[in-house]
């Protein structure tokens, strides 16, 4: 089976395509979990390739869907996420290089949401450097995220109390099809900050689903510094639905502007939390480091 190792500002993708053939069978009509353990394999850094997460491309199998393809991420304990922004981007990135789709636009869905992706800019040899993604509106339903802690008087979780081992901390806890909670900090986030508290959050009880847990000092009205502890992941370098969280969490609490560049462990990414569709945005980059083939 042939895959593509590839990163978004450092946060790294395991990236089959089974787009037709045996590989499209196999996966296109299974159940989510039929690549989990795969997924799994292929993540590991001792034993596998190494990677934040595995990603399947598959065709979009949906009548109804203006999407072309499918996005399936998993992370590296084999668990799967409906959202995976940098995967997005790397997606969007193999299919311009390998020509499966014209021009410059592309919709992936990605479990019940399409996201609408541009390819802003080329290297000279015409391959993808840049891409933007709109990964649609925030959700804020508690139950939706899913967070059992109860909305606050503007009805959402933007100061919500999380007590956990360590203390209590106020969070904005949101989704963007995945959960994120996200905890602003006055100083750069420190080791010990995003490996103690990371892990008690993620699996903390008002999680049913875990969460992702986004640690952010602001540096400017329209600058932010970001560390992500991941569900089923750890800490990795960038997380893009989680930078999609914290710049809607830092509009709503007050702390920026809509259009705002967050600086990752790995590298930047341009957001804005458009006022006119309540959409968030993305841009960045998507790097492809080398192909290979793993045995079955
Ligand atoms: N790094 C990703 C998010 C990957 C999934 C996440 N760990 C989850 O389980 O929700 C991104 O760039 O969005």
């Amino acid at each position: 089976m042939r895959f593509t190792k590839m990163h978004g500002c450092g946060n790294d993708y395991v990236v089959v395509e089974a787009l037709r053939g045996g590989l499209a069978e196999r996966y296109a009509a299974a159940p989510i979990d039929a690549a989990s353990g795969l997924a799994a394999s292929m993540c590991n850094r001792h034993y596998g390739v190494g990677a934040d997460g595995f990603v399947l491309i598959l065709p979009e199998t949906r009548d109804d869907s203006d999407a072309a393809f499918e996005m399936r991420m998993y992370n590296p304990d084999g668990s799967y996420s409906a959202m995976c922004g940098n995967a997005l981007r790397c997606v969007a990135k193999r299919l311009a290089d390998t020509g499966e789709f014209d021009g410059d636009a592309v919709v992936v869905r990605t479990a019940d949401t399409l996201v609408p992706m541009r390819i802003i800019s080329r290297d000279p040899a015409g391959r993808a450097e840049r891409i933007e993604a709109d990964l649609g509106e925030p959700i804020f339903a508690p139950d939706s995220i899913p967070c059992r802690l109860s909305a606050g008087p503007e009805g959402d979780l933007r100061s919500a109390v999380i007590e956990h081992a360590g203390g209590a901390r106020t969070a904005t806890v949101l989704s963007m099809g995945n959960p994120h909670c996200v905890l602003f900090v006055d100083e750069s986030p420190s080791d010990e900050l995003v490996t103690t508290v990371g892990p008690q959050i993620e699996t903390h009880p008002a999680f049913p689903q875990r969460t992702n847990v986004e640690f952010v000092q602001v540096l400017a009205p329209n600058r932010l510094r970001q560390r992500t502890w991941e569900r089923g992941a750890g800490e990795t370098l960038a997380c893009g639905s989680g930078a999609c969280a914290v710049a809607v969490a830092a509009v709503l609490t007050g702390r920026t502007e809509r259009a705002a560049t967050i600086q990752l462990s790995g590298g930047e990414l341009d957001l804005l939390w458009r006022e006119s569709d309540n959409h968030v945005v993305m841009t960045g980059p998507a790097v492809e480091v080398f192909t290979g083939e793993w045995s079955m």
